[in-house]
């Protein structure tokens, strides 16, 4: 790496700035451009000691040095192979079970693409989680993945207890049933043990108990102290920990109220977490802002920067949604038990709805539960399931997640497959069909510099896209300004340096962000310069290719936009 011109200043507090924007505007746009793009004030800009540059600059020699450019192998491969656009930007999450625990199977599913492992601390062992989390920080550290680790919260909530019976059971139409909170061992016939005392409380004679949201309904007969005696009323099956409802007059009668959100148990499943190095904690069955607010404020008197999680999943929750979205570091779709709360048919508004809300809030936001469910059995996936998987990544999720299609089926290495060949030809489509979005930005920023960031990125994306850069660089600490890139959604992928590892783990799960490690300096110019030549040495920049650079790693001073044409 050598020289660099720097002849334009983008909206800069110094008196070139107008001059050279309208010259690179010229040469670039092909039009003069106004250099109050980002920023008009520029005295305020200038007593904040903020600027933002914009600069082109050429390389005019070769790096020879071959130094260790923390880029994980699947991107380097796929980098490869299909060149930088062709890049997958919707994320995977694959949820651990006993069929993929195993260092090799673990390895295939990280091989196929998935950049998030959860583990969901309804099932299993301690000592099973530990061992499943060893084998994903070594698979990191030995075969160059960048894997993060999710805990999923158990949560209070009222199902099937598991005691150990048949793994299902039939119930037929007619048939009288008794669902019990008395504890016993081994199965009772016609007798279902319910996981909460109060599961009963304020239930009446006539109200509708639901399973797992349809797959059978009882209609309550009798109330005797804290059991139902129950009518099958619409056959199907009872499975372990089977999701229990009731409802009246057609709506759901709700129930959580007299539950914590965090249990016991929950808090040592976090304390385990915590000791166990994990990224995300995901909490089940949230119900308003404070239970985030507590365990993030928790974490961060704990001086841990683990991210937190709500999974949306109750009626309670979407009434409260924007708050609980603000509040949180990222949202889960969990289409599961959201469907045992809400009518089947209003999923697909209700999940469009979120996602749009965390565009707008920038949280990163999975769609999970049911994707591929078919391929728990088979080894393809049924149309509609694709139809289902494109569709999330139409509407710009961050991020898709399995199940049991990884947990417990037979081919969760190709059910991630699916979803990464499924998403690359969504997006690409997107792109191609110009679908790209440019999404009426809510502003978030409160404070002047974090305007600038936010308006910095908002004017970088558009750039990218317009200039059809092949790369945008980011060069960030915390991560602030690659999310606010990702949350534009630019064609480019957005390679983000962090010397921080919790930001890189963290960064995983957002829409289009490459995370690498990278020991970033102040010298600005010297990272962008080791960054290119790295990548350079690698053989993944070529002449001619251009790379829009954005910063705000640099202490205390400056917030910078530039490009560079390689
Ligand atoms: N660690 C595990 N050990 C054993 N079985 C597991 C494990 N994790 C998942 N499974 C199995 O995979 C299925 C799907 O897993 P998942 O954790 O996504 O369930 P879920 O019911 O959708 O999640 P949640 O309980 O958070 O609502 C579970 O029903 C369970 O049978
Ligand atoms: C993932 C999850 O918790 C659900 O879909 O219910
Ligand atoms: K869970
Ligand atoms: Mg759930």
């Amino acid at each position: 790496m050598a020289s660099m011109t720097a002849d334009l200043a983008f909206v800069s507090n110094y008196p070139m700035a107008k001059a050279s924007c309208m010259d690179l505007g010229k040469r670039v746009f092909g039009v003069p451009v106004s250099p109050r793009i980002i920023w008009s004030n520029r005295r305020k800009l200038k007593s904040f000691a903020t600027r933002a540059v914009m600069q082109v600059g050429s390389i005019v020699e070769e790096s020879k040095k071959e130094e260790c450019l923390g880029l994980d192998v699947v991107t380097e491969t796929e980098l490869r192979e299909k060149g930088f656009l062709g890049l997958r930007k919707t994320k995977l999450v694959c949820t651990v079970g006993p069929a993929c625990c195993s260092y090799e199977e673990l390895e295939k599913l990280a091989s196929a693409g998935m950049n998030v492992a959860r583990l969901n601390m309804c099932h299993n062992t301690r000592i099973w989680h530990q061992d499943v989390i060893k084998k994903i920080k070594k698979l990191n550290h030995e075969k160059g993945f960048c894997v993060s680790v999710m805990i999923d919260t158990e949560g209070s909530q009222i199902h099937v207890a598991d005691h150990g019976g048949p793994s299902s059971v039939k119930a037929e139409d007619g048939s009288i049933w008794f669902f019990t909170t008395e504890k016993f061992e081994g199965c009772r016939p016609f007798t279902v043990q319910a996981s909460y005392e109060g599961f009963a409380e304020g239930i009446k004679e006539g109200d509708e108990l639901v399973v797992d949201g349809g797959m059978a309904t009882f209609e309550v007969i009798e109330r005797i102290g804290n059991d139902l005696r129950c009518k099958c009323i619409d056959p199907g099956l009872l499975l372990p920990r089977a999701k229990l409802s009731f409802w009246r007059d057609g709506k759901l009668v709700e129930k959580h109220h007299e539950l914590p959100t965090l249990s016991t148990k929950d808090w040592s499943d976090i304390e385990f977490g915590i000791s166990e190095g994990v990224d995300f904690i995901a909490m089940s069955f949230v119900r308003d802002a404070d239970a985030v607010k507590h365990l993030k404020n928790y974490l961060f008197n704990k001086n841990k920067s683990i991210k937190v999680l709500a999974k949306i999943e109750s009626l309670e929750s979407l009434h409260n949604l924007e708050e609980i979205v603000e509040a949180s570091d990222a949202i889960m779709v969990a289409r599961g038990d959201l469907g045992v709360e809400i009518p089947l048919e209003q999923i697909p508004t209700v999940q469009e709805k979120i996602i749009s809300l965390c565009r707008q809030l920038n949280k990163p936001v999975i769609v999970a539960s049911q994707l591929l469910e078919s391929m728990i059995e088979y080894p393809t996936p049924t149309r509609a399931e694709v139809a289902d998987v494109s569709e999330a990544v139409r509407q710009y999720a961050d991020a898709l997640m399995l199940s049991g299609e990884s947990a417990i089926g037979c081919f969760g290495e190709k059910a991630v497959c699916v979803l990464r060949m499924a998403s690359t030809r969504m997006e690409l489509w997107s792109r191609e069909e110009n679908q790209q979005p440019s999404f009426p930005q809510r502003e978030l920023g409160v404070s002047l510099s974090d305007q600038i960031a936010e308006q910095i990125c908002n004017s970088a994306s558009r750039m990218a896209n317009n200039l059809g850069v092949d790369a945008v660089f980011v060069y960030t600490k915390h991560g602030q300004m690659a999310s606010l890139l990702s949350r534009n959604r630019p064609i480019p992928p957005i390679f983000a340096f962090t010397n921080e590892e919790s930001t890189q783990m963290a960064l995983n799960l957002q829409w289009g962000v490459i995370p690498i490690f990278f020991d970033l300096s102040d010298d600005m110019d010297a990272n962008m310069a080791k960054t290119i030549d790295l990548i350079k040495a690698k053989g993944m920049l070529k002449e001619g290719d251009a790379v829009l650079i954005v910063s705000d790693a640099i202490p205390t001073v400056y917030q910078t936009l530039q490009v560079k044409v390689i």
